[in-house]
């Protein structure tokens, strides 16, 4: 289980975003976190993944906290994956932080041996977005935080990349916390939606 327990976090201590907050997602389970605008759903996201510390609480898998260094079982794709990746490095470098990535995995994604070459201001936003996933899955993550992974991109690729995110989920058990601004997709999407309105105190 990926469990926030007593989370209280802010950029300016003296007005945090959430107190004492607390969420779980089991294994298998897709979450999806709803709340307006600028509420602080992707600096949820971003601490679940071991991005930014909270001021007090913990993130746990399975009862333990997150690995300070190494590979991290909570992986977060981010809407613009180009903040996600090194601009210096070629595609095929970026592939390799994480190790080996599996070929069928690059397949799957539609990834372009061609693109491999390439750095990422040469790739479209959806094949970028291709890249930050198979990084992602290439982990062999427990769980799946995805931030409006497809908000930017057209149907085709946005159906595309769901496709590959829930055969992993299913597959693996992951579990999944996800934003989207597309009740459409949500609702396809998630098992269980989270109001973060109405859970996390202020
Ligand atoms: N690095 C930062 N430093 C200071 N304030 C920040 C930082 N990142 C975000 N914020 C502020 O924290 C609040 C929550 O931002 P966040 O991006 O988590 O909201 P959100 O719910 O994901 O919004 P949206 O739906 O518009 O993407 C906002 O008021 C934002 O301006």
């Amino acid at each position: 289980m990926l469990e926030a327990k007593d989370i209280t976090f802010g950029y300016d201590a003296a007005r945090p975003l959430y107190r004492g907050f607390g969420l779980r997602v089991e294994a298998g389970e897709r979450v999806a976190l709803q709340a307006p605008s600028g509420f602080g759903k992707t600096t949820l996201c971003r601490i679940l993944a071991g991005y930014e510390r909270p001021a007090a609480g913990q993130v746990l898998v399975d009862g333990r906290a997150l690995p300070r260094r190494g590979v991290c079982p909570v992986q977060l794709i981010q809407q613009h994956p180009e903040q996600a990746v090194d601009p210096r490095l070629r595609m095929r470098k970026t592939l390799a932080e994480v190790g080996e990535v599996p070929q069928q995995l690059l397949d799957d994604l539609g990834i372009r041996e061609e693109w491999l070459q390439r750095f990422p201001h040469e790739l479209s936003g959806g094949e970028l977005q291709r890249f930050c996933i198979a990084r992602a899955l290439a982990t062999r993550p427990r769980y799946l935080i995805c931030d409006e992974v497809s908000t930017m991109l057209d149907a085709v690729t946005q159906a595309h990349i769901w496709r590959v995110l829930l055969a992993y989920a299913e597959r693996e058990r992951a579990g999944m916390l996800l934003v989207s601004h597309t009740p459409a997709l949500t609702n396809r999407i998630a098992t269980r939606t989270l109001d973060l309105t109405k859970a996390a105190c202020r």
